[in-house]
């Protein structure tokens, strides 16, 4: 039995682990939820799974909640309440699968209690990835990516030597708006953004597909995940999502990871790696497809996966910086403050402006992160 604490359990991501675990009750128990503001689907959520601890927002909804809890399950809220889900239950797996980059103190707190981690929130990495990835080797935790793109590369790299490999490649799905041009996105709306060919995602991530962000952020998650050097890093725009991602080796052997586009799939090897059992997604067949297309990626047409490259390559505060802004722009665009092609000026703005400087620590990194918040509130 593993027993597992999810961390976001309310969302997308949150939501499919748990169906994942409900088709394979002998094999996972569930022993710490931590939602947001959702208090609902919370309370039906420990009700089916009875973990020992719960953790929302605010000390006003754990009141509430508490109240429908079932027996042998506490309550807890905030930040302290997340770190005390990531890191102070019996759980053997971490999910984080909570969004942006305050996933991260409670990843450390996981990481530092020994928990092996199950990766959704690539915001973490990319803030951070050098503290996370330093921190989970001293510990000897393994950190297993959930992103669909990177279980792939995961899954092609395993029994490889990794001085066999030449590159990776990440597909990209091109998003909602894939088959406008810059001048058609000019007063696209909300609706029109959160509209994602494939999958079925968060709103945050679902704009960030539509930018392009959101594989500017994979870039960099990749680059932590599996210790590449950025010219080791490729996007293709693949608009099927059947190809998740592939590794290109030196011998010129292409190893690609294939499936029908479900999370359950990823997250579901995630928890049970290495290995593999059935699961209840649909079985992909390659002659109903009939055909796989691919176009070279286009770095004007999306500047933030430039912008991203770039922040990736300069290092140090530059990607803590290149997230907090974006998190904060798209919420701004969620909210209808401002338009989807002021996303990218926001994020080129404070880019622009920000003075790259050294993130050694956790400190470091709340403060620049906080300053690019700052910024990209105002611009
Ligand atoms: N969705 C997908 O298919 C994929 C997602 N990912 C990554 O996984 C992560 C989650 O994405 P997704 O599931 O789509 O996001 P959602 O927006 O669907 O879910 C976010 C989760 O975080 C919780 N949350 C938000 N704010 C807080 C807070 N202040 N305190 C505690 N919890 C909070 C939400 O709680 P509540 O709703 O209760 O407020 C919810 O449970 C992201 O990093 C994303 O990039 C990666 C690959 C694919
Ligand atoms: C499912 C998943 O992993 C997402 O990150 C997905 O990749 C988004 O699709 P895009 O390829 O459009 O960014
Ligand atoms: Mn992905």
């Amino acid at each position: 039995m593993k027993n597992i604490a999810l961390l976001g359990s309310t969302g997308s991501i949150g939501t499919q682990t748990l169906d994942v675990v409900r088709h394979q009750r002998d094999r996972f128990r569930i022993v710490g939820l931590s939602a947001g503001n959702n208090a609902e689907l919370v309370i039906e959520q420990a009700k089916e799974f009875k973990p020992a601890l719960v953790s929302v927002a605010t000390k006003e909804l754990a009141e509430q909640v508490r109240l429908y809890m079932p027996e042998g399950t506490r309550v807890t809220y905030g930040e302290e309440g997340l770190i005390e889900v990531a890191a102070g239950t019996d759980a053997d797996t971490v999910v984080t699968a909570i969004i942006g980059s305050r996933g991260l103190p409670a990843t450390l707190a996981a990481i530092h209690a020994g928990k092996t981690i199950g990766l959704a929130n690539k915001e973490t990495l990319v803030t951070a990835g050098h503290i996370v990835m330093q921190r989970a080797k001293e510990r000897g935790v393994a950190v297993l990516p959930i992103d669909s793109e990177h279980s792939a590369i995961y899954q092609c790299l395993n029994g490889e030597r990794r001085s066999d490999v030449l590159g990776i490649t990440l597909t990209a799905s091109g998003g909602s708006f894939r088959d406008r041009t810059r001048e058609q996105l000019a007063g696209v709306t909300v609706e029109d953004a959160l509209k994602h060919p494939n999958w079925s995602m968060g709103a945050k991530i679902t704009i960030d597909s539509a930018t392009m962000v959101n594989k500017g952020l994979e870039v960099i998650e990749a680059k932590w995940l599996f210790d590449l050097d950025y010219d080791q890093v490729n996007v293709l725009i693949h608009p099927e999502s059947i190809i998740h991602s592939y590794v290109e080796f030196t011998d010129n052997s292409i190893i690609a990871q294939l499936g029908m586009p479900d999370m359950r799939v990823p997250i579901q090897y995630a928890l049970t790696y290495p290995e593999r059992l059935p699961t209840p997604t649909e079985r992909l067949s390659l002659a109903q497809i009939g055909k796989l297309q691919f176009r070279e990626m286009d770095y004007e047409r999306f500047p933030c996966l430039r912008l991203a490259f770039q922040c990736g390559r300069l290092g140090q505060s530059a990607p803590t910086v290149y997230n907090a802004a974006n998190e904060v722009a798209v919420a701004r665009f969620l909210n209808r403050e401002i338009s989807f092609l002021d996303i990218e000026r926001v994020l080129e703005t404070v880019v622009e402006r920000h003075d790259v400087c050294d993130v050694h620590d956790l400190r470091t990194i709340t403060e620049v992160d906080e300053w690019a918040r700052g910024l990209a509130a105002t611009v």
